[in-house]
């Protein structure tokens, strides 16, 4: 009793305590391996001030067990059957994380998960752009390098986008690069990784690292880990999914910064968004260093000048394969209209 008590608090001290006066949270795909960690976290979370859990099945259950968590939010559940449920989900929300949609499983890339993702994730933006155009959606769903696309079409289609809002999370791309420095330095310092969230588009930037040193192998066993480090759980699941406590961990990590930032904090954080970076090569999205301010990205920093010629390379590797996932996405909506 008293140790999760403890436990709570914890938690909660996990995040930072000046509280923003009403922060509601949405969570589309609240029932499943990352949606329920992902809830319990943002229960725990001081800032956030109410959570609307939204799946197709088994909401009620997680809204009423998190709801337990003695932190001050309201928490209200819904399911498809629920009448207008997805728009009570909704409305009001500062923010909505989506990780609805299915899971890789052994041997499948995160493009394969596409023929069911996509669909889920157009209906579900069509959803927040009806019921909460001003919300920043924050998209869990792979493939990432794809959906953030198809999210902004849908957007631009309603005649609501605002670049500023809508992010990819890539974030737990830095918690592995970072965890994984940690192991070999001892110590947990940041990884900047940009680029997507696929593979060879995941790249970390151990040259920005202070005071770290690699040799080439380490270097290229170091990235290939970052890079493949979703694959390293698909394989130790064994058909049971992919990660979920560590992404419900980084998710909400992102979460808290983009509700300090709207708290009035200036805050910098790397996401897969919209930008100009790479516009002279047709690309739209690249995950990159930014600023965060109430409105969402306040400002998007340039790449560090002195990243590694090694580095450079790992960049123009991956922009065809993002400028594939992305024309990919942006199709799928102009088709599907
Ligand atoms: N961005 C990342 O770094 C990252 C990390 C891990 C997993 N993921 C992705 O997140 C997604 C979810 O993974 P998971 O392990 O939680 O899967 P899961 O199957 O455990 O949960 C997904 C949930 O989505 C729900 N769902 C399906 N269709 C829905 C709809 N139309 N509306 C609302 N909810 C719906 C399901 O009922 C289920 O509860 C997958 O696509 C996975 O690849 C991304
Ligand atoms: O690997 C996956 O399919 C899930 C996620 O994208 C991850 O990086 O763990």
């Amino acid at each position: 009793m008293f140790a999760s008590r403890n436990a709570v608090k914890l938690a909660a001290r996990a995040f930072s305590t000046s509280v923003a006066s009403q922060s509601k949270v949405a969570v589309l795909g609240a029932a499943g391996g990352i949606g329920q960690p992902l809830s319990l976290l943002l229960k725990a979370n001081p800032r956030v001030t109410e959570l609307g859990l939204y799946d197709i099945v088994n909401t009620p259950g997680v809204a009423a067990d998190v709801g337990h968590i003695n932190t001050l939010s309201k928490v209200e559940g819904f399911t498809a059957k629920d009448q207008d449920g997805l728009k009570k989900a909704l409305q009001g929300a500062e923010l909505v994380v989506i990780p609805a949609g299915v899971p890789r499983k052994p041997g499948m890339t995160r493009d394969d998960l596409f023929n069911t993702n996509a669909g889920i994730v157009r209906d579900l933006a069509k959803a927040c752009a009806e019921h909460c155009p001003q919300a920043k959606l924050l998209i869990i769903s792979n493939p990432v390098n794809s959906t953030v696309p198809i999210a902004t079409e849908v957007f631009k289609n309603a005649g609501v986008y605002d670049p500023k809002k809508i992010f990819g999370v890539t974030s737990l791309d830095l918690v592995r690069a970072s965890r994984f420095i940690g192991d070999k330095i001892g110590k947990i310092v940041d990884v900047p990784v940009i680029g997507g969230h696929a593979g060879i588009t995941i790249i970390p930037l151990f040259s920005q690292v202070e005071g770290l040193s690699l040799t080439t192998e380490e270097r290229d066993a170091l990235t290939d880990r970052v890079q493949f480090g979703g694959d390293e759980v698909v394989k130790a699941k064994d058909g049971l999914g992919s990660a979920t406590l560590s992404m419900a961990y980084a998710g909400a990590r992102f979460a808290d910064s983009l509700l300090r930032a709207a708290s009035g904090e200036s805050v910098l954080e790397w996401a897969f968004i919209r930008t100009d970076m790479f516009k002279n090569k047709g690309l739209e999205f690249f995950s990159t260093y930014v600023k965060l301010d109430q409105d969402g990205v306040k400002e998007i920093l340039p790449l560090p000048e002195n990243i590694s010629e090694y580095e450079k390379h790992l960049i123009q590797k991956a922009i065809p394969e993002l400028k594939k996932s992305e024309t990919k996405g942006s199709s799928f909506v102009a088709n599907s209209q």
